[in-house]
């Protein structure tokens, strides 16, 4: 574990941008696509497939792995990598998203948040300092501090109260970082200050003033909507240094991706490909299919013929019609899998167009072609 962690930038193509970061564990080629490995697993689909995708970096979930099977047991077996056998670079969350969706009993206060776990309601305490030892006990290469997300919508007072705590347990978290992280490693600063551009503008420069060698935009994908999404972002990303990666956390569709790479955003994750995957919904160029509608029963089609991915080229889609109407496991895996392959097709061909000078006819073609309704 010697090589530092790094960010170069490539091709810039209006604020759209190309960019590697490197790793301890290998490189990530931006605007990146991150599948979420949650519970130590990318669900429905191997590792060895996760990466034939493409994806360079999978996610893990601190909230998840501290209640099972517990971070010091996945130490013990040497860390997530060597737990999961996921060989390449691991971002995990900080968990406190995570706890206010899914935990009972929560209660939140300046030292953290207590919770009781949503699987057998045992009692926890979730501090900036033990997120930071779980994500290190993981092993994660790139890491996200405590941070507070606001419900939407909220009141300009209760999102300045919450992005100021954050700023707070921001300081925390780096203190605790520095204190037990490796030169690997690296912790980002997450944004917050909701649909409120005077506050996006406070949280962003006083992450700044802490210092970190990533930025995530929090407080997104969380209800507010595509345009309010994008208005974020058109007056956060300007704030945020250009020489340091930029992770939209939580998102999103296809059409969201594109948009957000118009607006320099460098890293994404979303649960979307592998969850609408295990319900029979898959996402092509033209848009997203419900493979369990009667129009593909007799479809002796492939997804797509010209993907290397054998879930996308070798099956029909009235097959996979067949195969989620007898519930069959090898839907959902087929699914997912083929998915991420057509999330990671997305990514590749957005860093292609901004590296030829062509961005922009790109999404205007993608937005033209990708209809995420009917008619
Ligand atoms: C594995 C899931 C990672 S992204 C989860 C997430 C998603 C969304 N939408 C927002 C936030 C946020 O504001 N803060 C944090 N820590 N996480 C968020």
């Amino acid at each position: 574990m010697t090589t530092p962690f790094s960010f170069s930038l490539g091709a810039t193509d209006g604020q759209a941008r190309t960019g590697a970061i490197t790793t301890s564990r290998g490189t990530i080629r931006t605007p990146a696509f991150m599948p979420v490995g949650t519970a130590g697993t990318v669900k429905a689909v191997q590792m060895r497939d996760v990466k034939a995708t493409g994806a360079d970096i999978i996610l893990g979930n601190t909230y998840h792995l501290m209640l099972r099977p517990t971070a010091e047991r996945v130490a013990r077996f040497g860390g997530l990598h060597k737990f999961s056998t996921w060989e390449g670079p691991i971002l995990t969350d900080s968990g406190g998203f995570q706890v206010m969706s899914l935990s009972a009993m929560r209660k939140l206060t300046e030292e953290g948040v207590s919770f009781q776990s949503h699987i057998d309601g045992s009692k926890h305490m979730l501090t900036p300092e033990r997120s930071i030892e779980i994500q290190c006990l993981l092993g994660a290469d790139i890491q996200m501090q405590l941070d507070e997300c606001p419900p939407f919508p909220i009141s300009e007072e209760a999102s300045l109260e919450s992005l100021e705590l954050s700023v707070r347990w921001a300081k925390r978290s780096k203190a605790a970082f520095e204190e037990i992280a490796g030169r690997h490693q690296a912790l980002y600063g997450i944004v917050q200050g909701s649909v409120f551009p005077d506050q996006r503008k406070r949280s962003a420069e006083a992450l700044q003033e802490i210092g970190f060698p990533g930025y995530s935009v929090g407080g997104l994908a969380v209800g507010e909507g595509r345009e309010a999404m994008f208005g974020v972002l058109d007056v956060t990303t300007p704030l945020l240094p250009k020489d340091k990666p930029r992770y939209l956390m939580g998102v999103g569709k296809p059409l969201d991706l594109v948009g957000a790479v118009e607006r320099s955003i460098d890293m994404f994750d979303c649960v979307l490909p592998t969850r609408s995957g295990r319900h029979g919904q898959a996402w092509t160029w033209d848009g997203p299919l419900n493979l369990k509608n009667a129009q593909f029963v007799d479809d002796e089609t492939p997804l797509d013929p010209a993907s290397d991915c054998p879930a996308s080229r070798d099956y029909t889609k009235g097959y996979l019609n067949h195969l989620f109407r007898a519930g069959e496991y090898l839907g959902p895996m087929l699914l997912s899998w083929h998915n991420l392959d057509f999330y990671q097709r997305l990514m590749a061909a957005m860093r292609e167009a901004i590296a030829e000078g062509r961005f922009d006819q790109f999404a205007e073609e993608f937005r033209a072609r990708h209809r995420e309704r009917k008619g």
